[in-house]
């Protein structure tokens, strides 16, 4: 049985960077940029006028101006403007040759066709030179960095249409076990609903990836033979279920059975000891207990860094912030105990409840909770401890909700 840290390295050590696609401009935000986007050429792409109002040569003694033309956004006056002449101008528009001053349109009279100062202005006031934002060539977006809507505006003024960012892994989602219904059924003793694919796919969904929903195998070595292969189509291959030591447990021997290499297959954690990693070929396939809160927890600990890894990201890990504990807490077991925690911010500080049903099964724990505890075997934290929470909704979005008898 190996250690947390010790299998997400072997994890990260067998997952490849994905390759990129074009995708359309507004199809890109929360996706990863795949090359270094330089700036095709400067921004402003020429001298433009920073304000409405006149543009103009100021000179010294030169006190009244000509106003001979009318520049509005949008239009370009190749002419040059003489001296003692200007034109007004409109926010945006490229400033004309000649000109070395844009004055406000609040700053000056203007009496016949002719413009007088109503206050002195320092040369060169109000003028957006060319390339002062942006130079040609400038390093806009480093390959690797996330699009947000700043920078899809960033590139739209650009002209891009298009964007090259790392493809979504497409990531086949497989549950196991002859007691699963599909969602729709209506559940009865001895059956269950498949919960897992959702919420596996959610969390893939969220962490960027694509799911592959391909449905149940029932617990026959066939049925399960067949439903891996299908899967092996998707760039990689989460399972739940049949993971552990029952007779029916048919997951590890069909990887051996295609060739696959069974990278680790115990991870001293509760829950989620039987989480089992394997390769087959170049796919990395994810077997994580079937119990609804261990195969969740297990993604978060094992895939999610993997996908964010074949995503570009650099960063791997979720936020920590330190919190104090608002009750006591023991882990009387031999295994790293990842409890769901409720954080909420209290004065400067953050403030950690732990859920009181930590079941492998109750997936309320983790729907009344927005963080994991790591608890050590044998150990105790004492209330007003300061402990450091893994922040799985970095908003702290979650509702004061009490589920259940415990
Ligand atoms: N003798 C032992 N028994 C068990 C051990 C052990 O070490 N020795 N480990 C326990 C732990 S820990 C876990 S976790 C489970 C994992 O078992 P499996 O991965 O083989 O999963 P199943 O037996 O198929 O199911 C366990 C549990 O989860 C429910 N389940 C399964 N799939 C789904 C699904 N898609 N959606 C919702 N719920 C699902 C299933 O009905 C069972 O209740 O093994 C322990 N046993
Ligand atoms: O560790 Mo199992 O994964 O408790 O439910």
């Amino acid at each position: 049985m190996i250690s947390i840290n010790a299998a997400q390295e072997i994890v990260l050590k067998h997952t490849t960077q994905i390759d990129s696609e074009s995708v359309p401009l507004l199809e890109a935000i929360g996706r990863i940029i795949a090359v270094d986007m330089r700036a095709p050429h400067d921004l402003p792409l020429s001298n433009n006028s920073a304000m409405d109002g006149y543009a103009l040569a100021l000179r010294p003694g030169q006190e009244q101006w000509n106003v001979v033309d009318f520049i509005p956004a949008g239009l370009l006056r190749t002419a040059p403007v003489c001296q003692g002449d200007t034109v007004k101008i409109m926010t945006g528009a490229p400033v004309p040759a000649g000109c070395d001053t844009v004055v406000p349109i609040e700053d000056i009279t203007e009496d016949g066709g002719v413009i007088r100062l109503n206050r002195s202005i320092k040369r060169g006031s109000n003028i957006r030179k060319q390339g002062e934002d942006i130079l040609k060539g400038n390093l806009l977006i480093k390959s690797g960095h996330p699009v947000r809507p700043q920078e899809i505006g960033l590139l739209a003024s650009f002209g891009w249409s298009t964007l090259p960012v790392y493809r979504k892994p497409r990531i086949a989602i497989l549950a196991t076990g002859d007691e699963l219904l599909e969602i729709g059924s209506i559940p009865s003793p001895g059956k269950i609903i498949n919960s897992n694919s959702y919420s596996l796919a959610a969390q893939l969904i969220q962490a960027g990836g694509e799911p592959v929903l391909i449905g149940i195998a029932a617990d026959t070595r066939k049925a399960t033979r067949d439903k891996i292969v299908e899967g092996l189509q998707a760039d990689g291959l989460i399972i739940s279920g049949g993971a552990s030591v029952g007779d029916r447990d048919f997951v590890r021997e069909t990887i051996l059975e295609l060739q696959g290499e069974l990278q680790f297959s115990k991870v001293n954690m509760k829950p989620g000891k039987p989480a089992t990693f394997a390769t087959i070929g170049s796919k990395p396939v994810f077997a994580l207990p079937g119990n609804p809160v261990a195969a969740m927890v297990c993604f978060e600990m094992f895939v999610r860094p993997a996908i964010l890894k074949m995503l570009g990201y650099s960063q791997l890990m979720r936020p920590t912030v330190k919190a104090v504990l608002s009750g006591q807490v023991l882990n009387s077991g031999e295994r790293p105990h990842l409890v769901s925690v409720r954080v909420a911010p209290e004065g400067d500080s953050y403030k950690a409840s732990t859920i009181t049903n930590q079941s492998s099964a109750n997936l309320a724990s983790l729907t009344a909770g927005n963080g994991l505890l790591r608890l050590e075997p044998h150990s105790l934290l004492l209330a007003d401890s300061v402990v450091e929470i893994t922040l799985l909704d970095p908003d702290l979005g979650t509702g004061d909700i009490h589920y259940g008898t415990l």
